[in-house]
């Protein structure tokens, strides 16, 4: 019999180019139909057959709170009824830029936007215009959503789908992009002495999320800091994926590094569209209308989303919320790595804050080129044994995972235990 789920996926493709709206949604890297939800609850979601799953996806990092807090609902409401959006600014959203530049201390002024996308890609912009100077610098695996110039060498769905370079983006723009390997210190060194003065920015994700998750060496986000302060370049951290996800400061408070830009996405918008750029007032001060970097929104600052993001941001200040968010974080990875070691499996995972990385491997990946020697069978394998079970984690071997707030001991153990039963049985 076909599950509601296939049949919504037969028509899907029909309609939607590969049936998705954003590519890494459609199982292809793991096999299988995806998913199609029809609702979400605390730290479960349901899909179209009525199929209940623990969610370690969050949406891709937002429902930090869980799915439906009845804050974020009441405020989403609450919001709705006096207006759905003005093109205009409003008190709420000036609410949330003070909000945002008194959590980020970087942040000096802010400026909102929809998306992760449009905030990196403004950010870039923004930073060429700051310095007159044209190259970008970005690392292998890193994405920053699917503006031209960040499409080189990326990681996500552009990864899981061995796109990483995209078609369509002129070699001409791709040209002034300079890919290095995320970590090598020596790498970034070495470029900026070649073409330090060529550079406008350095763009990072200071934890890498989308080529699963490698975290950050200290002499790598030393190197970042010194060397972008010493050539003039503008230090562009994205956070999009940490920010409010690792800690309450993010990758930049969590790691004590200070950008000159931070992007922010994901967690600001508590599951709507909301995103942001900000940093530095000398920069900042370079945008229309005050300078001639243009950037602009129809959306911008909508109102229901901010009111999403505000009242999620107000949640996650709760004494405590990233104390035990970081807790269930690491009885996940360390109770999947017990597991995997009693049945001698090579497999080993680690967290930071809210965010873990799942490796069938015998070491922690430290750069692109060890992420692509996991076992990425094994990963799909154990993907769709999870899935079975109820357990819902990334379609993809090159995606990090998110817990939140309304996952308990008990939700993680059942995880755990899924896991082990799967690994007793792994051959
Ligand atoms: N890794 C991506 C965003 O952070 C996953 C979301 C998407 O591309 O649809």
């Amino acid at each position: 019999m076909t599950s509601k789920n296939e049949s919504l996926f037969e028509q899907s493709q029909k309609v939607i180019p590969g049936g998705v709206n954003s590519p890494v949604r459609a199982f292809r890297s793991v096999g299988g139909t995806p998913l199609f939800f029809q609702r979400g609850q605390g730290a479960y979601v349901w899909d179209a057959d009525g199929k209940k799953y623990t969610d370690y996806v969050g949406s891709w990092g937002p429902m930090i709170v869980g799915h439906c807090h009845p804050q974020v609902v009441k405020a989403v409401q609450d919001a709705a009824a006096q207006g759905l959006g003005f093109g205009a600014p409003t008190a709420s959203e000036l609410e949330l830029a003070n909000l945002l530049c008194k959590i980020l201390p970087s942040l000096e002024m802010v400026r909102l936007v929809s998306s992760g996308t449009e905030a990196t890609m403004s950010a870039i912009r923004l930073a060429r215009g700051f310095t007159g100077r044209s190259r970008i610098v970005k690392f292998e695996g890193c994405y920053h959503g699917h503006s031209d110039g960040l499409l080189v060498k990326a990681g996500s769905g552009a990864l899981t789908f061995g796109q990483p370079s995209s078609s369509g983006v002129p070699a001409e723009i791709a040209a002034l992009t300079t890919v290095l390997d995320y970590n090598d210190a020596a790498g970034l060194e070495k470029t900026f002495a070649d073409m330090g003065k060529e550079i406008a920015a350095v763009i990072v994700e200071p934890v890498a999320g989308n080529m699963n998750l490698v975290a950050p060496k200290r002499e790598f986000l030393d190197a970042l800091r010194n060397l972008c302060t010493k050539h003039g370049a503008v230090l562009i951290l994205d956070e999009v994926m940490t920010g409010f996800r690792v800690s309450l400061q993010g990758a930049q408070g969590y790691y004590g590094i200070k950008p000159d830009l931070v992007t922010l996405g994901k967690v600001m918008g508590g599951g709507l569209p909301a995103a942001a750029f900000g940093g530095r007032r000398d920069i900042m001060n370079c945008l229309a209308p005050l300078g001639a970097v243009y950037q602009a929104g129809t959306l911008s600052g909508n109102p229901v989303a901010v009111a999403a993001g505000l009242t999620t941001l107000q949640l996650v200040q709760a004494p405590g919320f990233y104390d035990n968010l970081a807790k269930l974080a690491k009885q996940l990875t360390e109770g999947l790595t017990a597991a995997a070691k009693k049945h001698n499996i090579d497999f080993c995972a680690q967290s930071v804050g809210g965010m873990f990385g799942l490796y069938f491997s015998k070491t922690l990946p430290t750069s692109y080129a060890e992420v692509m020697k996991c076992d990425k069978e094994a990963f799909n394998r154990f993907f769709h044994a999870m899935l079975d079970a109820g357990h819902y984690l990334a379609p993809s071997a090159f995606e990090a995972g998110f817990v939140s707030a309304a996952h308990t001991e008990a939700d993680i153990a059942a995880t755990v235990a899924a896991a082990d039963k799967i690994f007793s049985v792994w051959q």
